[in-house]
C-alpha cells in the first residue's frame, strides 16, 4: 500500500494484517500510538483505494487529526453509538492477552472505545510481547484536583500489594506536566513486575483520584504481531510464546 519507506518493518507488517480485516460498512475505532498511526496510514490508503465505507471514532485527537488529514471522517462514539473493531497499539502484551497501554497517554479514551467494541485487536512489534507485565511504567491517569493525595493513596495500594518501593513519578514532556485530552495528569508506576494484575486494577480504580489506570485486562481478542520480515503472528489468549519471540529478536 501507500508506505513502506523508513517505517518500521515490524508494526508495518501488523497494520497492514489488522487493516486486512476491515470489511466495507464496518465501525471502526481508531487507536494512538506509533503502531496505530501506521494503521490510520494503512487503512485510508485502502479506502481510498476500494472505496470502502466505514464509520470511524478515534481514541485520541491525534488520532483524529492524522485520520482526518488523510480523509478519513471522524465521527463521536456517541454518534457511532457501537464499534465492530477497534485497532490499537500496546506498550506490553502478556500470554493472557492481558495489556499495559497509556505509553502516549491515550489510555483512558482507548479503554472507553475499546468497550464499546465487540472485537479489540491489537497491532504490536515483538518487542511488546512479555511473560509478565510490569517492566513498562504502568500509565495512570489521575486527577489534577487532590493529585498528591491520590499519589499516597496509589503509594499505599501499592504497599499493599507489596509493591511499596516502586517509583510513582508524574510524567513530563520536559518540564511541563503532561496533560491528557480529558485535561488529567499522569502518573508512571515504576513497577518491575506486576504479578497479579487483577488485583491491582482493583486496587486503583477504587482510588477515587485515579481516573484510569493502563490495565486492559480481558480487553483484547486478537494480538497481531509483525515480524522484520513482514509475516505476522496472531496470538488468541494462552498462544504467546514470549521465549520464541526474544529468540528471533536476538
Ligand atoms: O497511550 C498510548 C497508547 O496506549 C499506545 O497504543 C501505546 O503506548 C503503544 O504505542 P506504540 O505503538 O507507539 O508503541
Amino acid at each position: 500500500m501507500s508506505q513502506s519507506q523508513g517505517v518500521d518493518p515490524a508494526k508495518l507488517a501488523a497494520a497492514r494484517a489488522a487493516v486486512a480485516m476491515v470489511e466495507d460498512g464496518m465501525r471502526l475505532g481508531l487507536g494512538t500510538g506509533s503502531t496505530a498511526a501506521i494503521m490510520v496510514r494503512e487503512l485510508a490508503a485502502r479506502v481510498a483505494a476500494e472505496g470502502l465505507t466505514l464509520r470511524c471514532a478515534a481514541t485520541s485527537r491525534a488520532t483524529a487529526e492524522l485520520a482526518e488529514s488523510l480523509g478519513l471522517r471522524i465521527e463521536t462514539l456517541d454518534q457511532i453509538g457501537w464499534l465492530d473493531l477497534t485497532i490499537d497499539g500496546a506498550d506490553e502484551v502478556d500470554p493472557h492477552l492481558h495489556l499495559v497501554k497509556g505509553g502516549g497517554a491515550a489510555h483512558l479514551r482507548e479503554k472507553v472505545v475499546a468497550a464499546a467494541s465487540d472485537r479489540m485487536v491489537v497491532v504490536a512489534d515483538p518487542a511488546k510481547v512479555v511473560e509478565t507485565l510490569g517492566a513498562f511504567p504502568l500509565p495512570v491517569e489521575v486527577l489534577e484536583f487532590g493529585f498528591e493525595t491520590t499519589r499516597k493513596l496509589i503509594r499505599r495500594a501499592l504497599e499493599a500489594q507489596d509493591l511499596g518501593e516502586c517509583d510513582v513519578l508524574q510524567r513530563l514532556r520536559g518540564s511541563d506536566p503532561v496533560i491528557t485530552d480529558e485535561g488529567n495528569l499522569i502518573l508512571d508506576l515504576h513497577l518491575a513486575r506486576i504479578e497479579d494484575p487483577v488485583a491491582l486494577a482493583r486496587a486503583l480504580s477504587a482510588i477515587p483520584g485515579v481516573v484510569e489506570h493502563g490495565l486492559f485486562l480481558g480487553m483484547c481478542d486478537l494480538a497481531i504481531i509483525g515480524r522484520e520480515d513482514g509475516s505476522v503472528i496472531e496470538l488468541a489468549r494462552n498462544d504467546i510464546d514470549a521465549d520464541m519471540l526474544a529468540q528471533e529478536g536476538e
